[in-house]
């Protein structure tokens, strides 16, 4: 017997319900309107289940957004999973998230091995990228913007949940790095993309869908790693930073090199050009008026930011590429043979054309200095301790002077040596890190702020 598809009206009443309900749904407590499946195509038609991808239009609070939504429809939700209905307990057929069903995620690998194009998507695997084995797929259950199915123990498939007309440049990035054979980052397997006609305003050109790439099997997360070793010697209080069985001084020596690798290739592969210092603060100038409206305590700082700020716009041309542009200790991979850089997507909230734009490499190294302050003091909010305090601000020292040493023996400018510039992208970190809290960790405030007064009296 066959399925029959749910309609597009009673789809759209399902989802208004069940899109805030997850984890990767970028509206979480605004209002949500509007609620239309913008189009349909059929991925798996079985006699057991049919899984199909929609695009989904809504608004958030009045501003539009589009998401990817696969869904499974069948009899039953299978066995042994949580398969995250849409339907309510009792209903028939049931419709859940397709990426839970693992008949539905073995027809998107078969799809890619095939290099094949279904209902509009095209399913592509680079030149020199081994074919995959059908199998079903895991889906990683941690906090991520996304959707990450791993398959095997050496394949991973991330599906965008948020589309945007154009490539996306986690696509993008990942394969001009391949180009230059950079050891720094999972090599880039394949893609799905979506050429489309139909819809009419996805822009003409391929957008991306989904990538492919290789998943390092036992890797470490950078910011466990640190907040691990950071630990250890808040425990072992007789010991010196460097006598601590995990201190982090040369693994954060080893990121700093794995990440100026990254910046040589992405800067060989995608051109040096400069931009004026004006126009580089002119989005930092912006922010700091939004963070001081959005948070009153940073008012006090605001004519000082500003100082900050200036220094750069006076101090004419400053070379930019393409960089990461969202770089901290989460970002990065610590595999059993060396460090990779993930998630070249950008702040995925933002356009595509403004993730695009060149930008100093010294956005990513703040990026990561201050991901080592928050590793250092984030479990030390409202603790008095002060000797506590001082081994905190010692293991943040120590490290940020390895990452710097161990990027400077890479690439040929150390960070260090960027001064104002350095100065001014860690502030706008900073800020933008003090509304991030506010709106997400309240209780984290004081970890950006504790930041942004340190910079600026040390001016
Ligand atoms: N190539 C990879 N190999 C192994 N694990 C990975 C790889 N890429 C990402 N991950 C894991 O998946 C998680 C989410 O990946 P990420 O690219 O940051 O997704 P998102 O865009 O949803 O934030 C990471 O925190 C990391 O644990
Ligand atoms: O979701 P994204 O990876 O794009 O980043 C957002 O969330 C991050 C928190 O997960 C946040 O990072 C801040 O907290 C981290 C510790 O949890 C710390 O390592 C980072 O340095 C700090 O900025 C990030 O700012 C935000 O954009």
């Amino acid at each position: 017997m066959s399925i029959a598809p749910v309609d597009d009206a009673t789809l759209a009443r399902l989802l208004t319900d069940w899109l805030p309900e997850q984890r990767w749904f970028a509206g979480k407590g605004l209002e949500l309107s509007g609620v239309r499946v913008t189009r349909r195509a059929m991925m798996l038609d079985d006699p057991e289940v049919l899984v199909e991808h929609l695009l989904v239009d809504l608004e958030v609070d009045g501003r539009p957004q589009r998401y990817q939504v696969p869904i499974a429809t069948a009899p039953e939700l299978p066995g042994d999973r949580r398969a995250f209905p849409l339907t309510p307990e009792g209903a028939s057929p049931v419709v859940y998230d397709g990426l839970r069903d693992p008949r539905g995620t073995e027809s998107l690998l078969r799809h890619l091995g095939e290099q094949a194009e279904v209902g509009g998507l095209r399913f592509r695997l680079v030149a020199d990228a081994p074919v995959p084995e059908p199998t079903w797929g895991r889906l990683l259950e941690g906090e991520q913007s996304n959707s990450s199915l791993v398959f095997g123990d050496d394949l991973m498939v991330k599906l965008f949940r948020l589309v945007q007309p154009g490539v996306n440049p986690d696509v993008e990035l990942h394969a001009a790095l391949a180009d230059r054979d950079c050891p720094a980052v999972a090599a880039l397997r394949g893609w799905v993309e979506l050429d489309d006609g139909e819809v009419g305003d996805l822009g003409g050109g391929p957008t991306t869908l989904a990538m492919a790439q290789e998943f390092m099997a036992g890797a470490a997360d950078g910011w466990a790693m640190a907040t691990a070793s950071v630990r250890d010697l808040f425990a072992e209080a007789d010991l010196l930073a460097e006598e601590v069985g995990t201190d982090f001084a040369d693994e954060a020596s080893r990121l700093g090199a794995a990440v100026a690798q990254v910046h040589e290739d992405l800067a060989a592969a995608t051109g040096v050009t400069t931009r004026d210092g004006t126009d580089l603060v002119a989005s930092m100038r912006a922010r700091l008026d939004a963070a001081v409206a959005e948070v009153p305590a940073l008012a006090e700082y605001a004519d000082a930011a500003r100082a900050v700020f200036d220094e750069v716009a006076g101090s004419g041309p400053v070379p930019v590429h393409r960089i990461h542009g969202d770089l901290h200790l989460g970002q990065t991979l610590r595999a059993p043979d060396r460090w990779i850089v993930i998630d070249f997507e950008g702040e995925p909230s933002a356009p595509l054309a403004e993730r695009r734009v060149p930008d100093s490499p010294a956005r990513d190294v703040a990026g990561i200095l201050r991901s080592l302050d928050y590793a250092a003091q984030h479990t030390l909010v409202g603790v008095e301790d002060r000797q506590l305090r001082f081994r905190a601000r010692e293991w943040r020292d120590r490290n940020v002077d390895a990452f710097c040493s161990g990027y400077a023996e890479v690439s040929d400018s150390d960070p260090r040596d960027t001064g104002a510039l350095l100065r001014a992208y860690t502030l706008d970190k900073a800020l933008y890190e003090v509304v991030y809290e506010s709106r997400n960790r309240p209780g984290w405030v004081p970890v950006p702020m504790g930041a942004v007064e340190r910079i600026l009296s040390a001016g």
